[in-house]
């Protein structure tokens, strides 16, 4: 089957776009992950599929697959594309849009200056929203934030990490780091998300604060591995540091492949995210009924 697709990224954060508002191509999981797949298919972090709304008032629904062909609940970077995607496609000509994910609906607003901001609704922080099954590991509170000390072991040695749980619909373990640009993020990453606590696996962000309205963000995402930016990972980390007194309300967040501006008044009210989202170029692909992926290419889990 030979589907078209649009290739765009978000602060390097990069996507495969598919429109399924007219046809569906009825995709398996292995599908995804051969689109994902950067030297037998296209290459990217996430899948998105464009789909006809569900629901009344709501625009559009979209779907998002990590590059290892899991579906997940909610994607930044990828919600700022989407806008591109469809207001470049003429598929609409609100500047507002609303939209439905898998965890619910947000709203995007696409500016005159080329960005877009999105509503990505309230963070939470309560166990089954993660899912984080604590066991019998231990925690100190530092303002609002709860911090959970993780045993990690690697090499025969265990060394401990404390991290500040949130859900932005998926879940984020945010680390505070001295140097980011000499974190262990991968080997960290890993070992974080392979946890028996986190039974959904985790996004893991390792937070570096300059000053209290500017930090610097890396993150080893879930089913892709690092990346160049991750958006709900920017909105967690903020909303960590703020929960710990670290923050103001507004603050920079500068990821591997550019920069995002997070804003959080705290409590029940909604993390706003503002940041680029291009369009590379458009393209065709062949699509195997079974493609076939060696074990050596697939991403992290
Ligand atoms: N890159 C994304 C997040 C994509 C999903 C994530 N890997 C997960 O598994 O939850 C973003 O910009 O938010």
């Amino acid at each position: 089957m030979r589907i078209p697709f649009t290739k765009m990224q978000g602060a390097g954060n990069d996507f495969v776009v598919l429109d399924e508002t007219r046809a569906s191509y009825h995709l398996r999981p292995e599908h995804y992950r051969f689109l994902g797949d950067r030297r037998y298919g296209v290459g990217a972090d996430q899948i998105l599929t464009v789909r006809p709304a569900t629901q009344p008032g709501v625009d559009f629904a979209y779907v998002i697959h990590n590059a290892d062909g899991g579906e997940v609940e909610q994607c930044g970077n990828g919600a700022r594309c989407f806008v591109r995607f469809v207001q470049e496609q003429g598929m609409t000509e609100k500047a507002r849009i609303r939209v439905q994910v898998q965890h619910g609906v947000i709203e995007l607003e696409a500016l005159p200056d080329g960005s877009v901001t999105v509503d990505m609704g309230a963070p939470r922080f309560d166990h089954a929203a993660l899912p984080f099954v604590p066991g019998s590991l231990m925690h100190r509170t530092v303002g609002q934030a709860e911090l959970w000390q993780l045993p990690l072991s690697a090499g025969g040695r265990t060394d401990t990490v404390e991290v500040a749980l949130v859900s932005m619909g998926n879940p984020h373990a945010v680390l505070l780091v001295d140097d980011v640009m000499n974190a262990p993020v991968e080997a960290v990453g890993r070992a974080v998300q392979a946890l028996p606590a986190f039974p959904s696996s985790v996004n893991v962000g390792f937070l570096q604060v300059l000053d209290r309205g500017h930090v610097r963000l890396r993150v080893y995402e879930r089913g892709a591995g690092e990346t160049l930016a991750c958006g709900t990972g920017a909105c967690a980390a903020v909303v960590a540091g703020i929960r710990q007194g670290l923050l103001d309300p507004s603050v920079q967040v500068d990821a591997l492949g550019g920069t995002l501006r997070i804003d959080w008044q705290g409590a029940e009210s909604p993390v706003l995210m503002s940041g680029p989202a291009t369009t590379v170029y458009h393209g065709e692909i062949d699509l195997p009924e079974h493609p076939w992926l060696p074990e050596v290419s697939k991403v992290a889990a």
